[in-house]
């Protein structure tokens, strides 16, 4: 049976047919005009990743890529019913909610002794081990914190059986090669498989092995083996940010019903008609955004500095964290999945 379509076909071809959400023109220019204001900068920089980021690793080493791989495979679903009362995580003196709450606790496992990014270790941690690792310091749990358990002794398994336990060696298996790397995430790791049904054809968005490409292409800084010679073929990551902040910022829209629902705060099934058009619009959105971004800096005149859909989606990902308080207005959508 054929594959499923790519991210970047699924996008353009559920957004041709996307009923309930619109991509505005007007407001892809402006949202570019934005980001050519920062395009030299170092928000738009792939060194931005360590330098903005204080949570993830500075080194460039194989301990540093073991890292990247398991926050990405837990690297989903962290929104909570109320918002003032979520799961929290305390590190070195600063507090951290959502996935930074994930990454928190992971460095605080390290610190404690606990080698939570040795499959060897999650390939048969105990449930109660993994609660006591991800504990909040609310009463509020992470959540879906049985599926994380699973999920973790699963890939442990697999990444031992076929990669002798190290996440290095598959990436060493793409030929550094991004979307080589990316199909042997998916083939290899069920929980990666992000793939579902619209309009009679099978779709894929692949959130969490595209971030992966992503986040190992920044640990590895762009070098050695992580020097991947289609990066720019990742597109942004299909989460329940980046359709929030592209509303806010006038470049998504929705119908007066799907607003309606998503201001009651409903929620949405995986694969839903609704959710998926959302997926799919966004990550189009952003295609359209870079291409006009493209357009822009070459009009400016200024030589054209690699940016890529990766890029803008961390920039526009860090915005949505920074703009919070004005984002209230404009909710985001509630699934509850192991794939974003
Ligand atoms: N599109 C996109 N979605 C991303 C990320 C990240 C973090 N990654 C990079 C960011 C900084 C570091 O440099 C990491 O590399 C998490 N998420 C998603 O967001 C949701 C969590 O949101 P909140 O509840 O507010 O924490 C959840 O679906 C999670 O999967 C990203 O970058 N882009």
């Amino acid at each position: 049976m054929d594959g499923p379509l790519s991210p970047r076909e699924s996008a353009e071809f559920v957004a041709g047919k996307s009923r309930d959400v619109s991509i505005d023109g007007g407001g892809v220019r402006s949202v570019a005009e934005l980001l050519l204001a920062k395009a030299s900068g170092p928000e738009l920089s792939p060194g931005g990743w360590k330098a903005l980021h204080e949570l993830n690793p500075r080194a460039a080493d194989e301990a540093a890529v073991s890292w990247v791989f398991v926050t990405d495979t837990l690297n989903f679903s962290f929104w909570s019913e109320h918002d003032e009362h979520k799961c929290l995580v305390g590190y070195k003196g600063k507090t951290y909610s959502g996935y930074w709450s994930l990454c928190a606790a992971v460095n605080r496992a390290l610190d404690e002794g606990i080698p939570i990014t040795s499959a060897s270790y999650y390939a048969t941690a105990t449930l109660d081990q993994v609660k006591h690792i991800f504990r909040s310091d609310t009463d509020v749990p992470m959540p879906l914190i049985e599926e994380r358990h699973r999920i973790l002794n699963e890939t442990g398994k697999i990444l031992l059986e076929k990669f002798q336990g190290s996440f290095l060696n598959c990436v060493r298996k793409s030929e550094k090669s991004a979307q080589k790397l990316m199909h042997l995430v998916v083939e290899s790791f069920p929980s990666y498989r992000d793939v579902t049904q619209f309009e009679g054809k099978r779709i894929s968005f692949y959130k969490r092995a595209q971030i992966l490409v992503a986040d190992t292409w920044s640990v590895l800084e762009g070098k050695g083996d992580g020097c991947f010679t289609d990066i720019s073929s990742i597109t942004m990551f299909a989460d329940y940010r980046l359709p929030q902040v592209l509303a806010h910022l006038g470049a998504l829209k929705y119908s007066k019903e799907l607003l309606e629902k998503l201001l009651r705060g409903e929620m949405f099934s995986y694969g839903d008609r609704q959710e998926v058009e959302i997926r799919g619009c966004s990550l189009w959105c952003v295609e359209l955004i870079r291409d006009c971004l493209l357009e822009l800096i070459e009009k400016k005149g200024e030589k054209n500095r690699e940016i890529n859909s990766i890029l803008l989606d961390y920039y526009l990902w860090d915005y949505a964290r920074d703009h919070r308080e004005d984002m209230k207005g404009i909710p985001f959508h509630r699934t509850r999945c192991i794939y974003y």
